[in-house]
């Protein structure tokens, strides 16, 4: 006999297959249909579950990254690294380099002028030493040390950097993926130059868009109906509102440097990493 329990957790499964053949069609709308099967089937059955992971607004996600500095004695460059690991670590998961059809599993990597274009670079570095042939546009460099030496450290590992951004068909004949790491959760207004540009062309290409964080160009907290529609989306530290109108494939938690006491206060209900892993796939 299966017990209550048992019986739970293949209703899960099943669940589980249902919507990751559901969310490949990439229908927009599968998103609540998807978030709605696992509200009637699990509802508080299971506190893990994806769908109760706290999705933070910008505001909010803005406070705790100044409170894992201020309060916790965390580094930029220290939680950076972390971030970029996770982001590189979730892109070898979800496109093994055997999955992909170029002679060389090359990625663009394109980079935005704050924190997350730096964890755009870290990723770049740890993807090189993956397997992967990245190559990175970063238009808009900060006068500032940490940046510079992330450059540095990804010229030294042979990555060479675009002085400007190719056209979509250039794009998709070149390229396996785009990683976007333009705009992070401080994305404000109207996309200002060179990357209103940037993200007319990245709009036109076919290649699957990996985004950090946040599809840039989206409102943080709305999405957005015209935007990006990337392939995968690898939130940081907490899905933020956004990532409910996410409708791509792949769907990976990363940055597991949260500690529990901040966890505890902002009630993030972040699901087991499992092990050792830096990164947990929630679709
Ligand atoms: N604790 C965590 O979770 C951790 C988070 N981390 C990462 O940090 C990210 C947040 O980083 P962030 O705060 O530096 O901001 P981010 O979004 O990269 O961009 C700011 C830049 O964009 C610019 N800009 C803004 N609006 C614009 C517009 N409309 N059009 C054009 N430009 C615009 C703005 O320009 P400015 O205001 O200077 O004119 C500024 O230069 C976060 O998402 C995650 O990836 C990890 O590294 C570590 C741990
Ligand atoms: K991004």
């Amino acid at each position: 006999m299966l017990s209550v329990r048992a019986l739970f957790r293949i209703g899960f499964l099943v669940t589980l297959r249902a919507t990751t053949v559901l969310s490949r069609r990439r229908a927009c709308p599968l998103v609540s249909v998807t978030n709605s099967l696992y509200k009637e089937c699990f509802s508080g059955q299971v506190s893990t579950m994806a769908q109760s992971i706290k999705y933070l607004g910008q505001e909010e996600a803005q406070q705790i990254d100044e409170e894992l500095f201020s309060e916790y004695g965390f580094s930029v460059d220290q939680l950076m690294e972390l971030a970029g690991l996770s982001c590189a670590t979730a892109i070898t998961r979800a496109y093994p380099t055997s999955s992909l059809v170029k002679a060389r599993p090359s990625l663009l990597v394109i980079c935005g002028p704050g924190n997350n274009g730096g964890d755009g670079l870290v990723c770049a570095r740890h993807l090189k030493l993956f397997g992967y042939a990245p190559t990175i546009l970063y238009p808009k460099r900060p006068n500032k040390l940490l940046f510079q030496g992330l450059t540095t450290q990804c010229e030294k590992m042979d990555i060479p950097f675009l002085t400007e951004m190719p056209e979509a068909m250039v794009v998709d004949e070149a390229y396996d993926m785009v990683i976007d790491a333009i705009f992070g959760f401080s994305f404000k207004g109207a996309v200002r130059e060179p990357f209103g540009s940037i993200l007319d062309v990245l709009k036109k290409t076919t290649v699957p868009i990996v985004s950090i964080d946040i599809p840039s160009g989206w409102d943080v907290e709305q999405g957005s109906t015209d935007g990006l529609q990337p392939d995968m989306l690898i939130s940081l530290t907490a899905p933020k509102k956004s990532a409910k109108h996410f409708c791509g494939r792949y769907h990976y938690l990363g940055g597991r440097f949260v500690p529990p006491a901040m966890e505890k206060k902002y009630q993030l209900n972040l699901p087991p990493y499992p092990n050792t892993d830096c990164v947990y796939q929630l679709q």
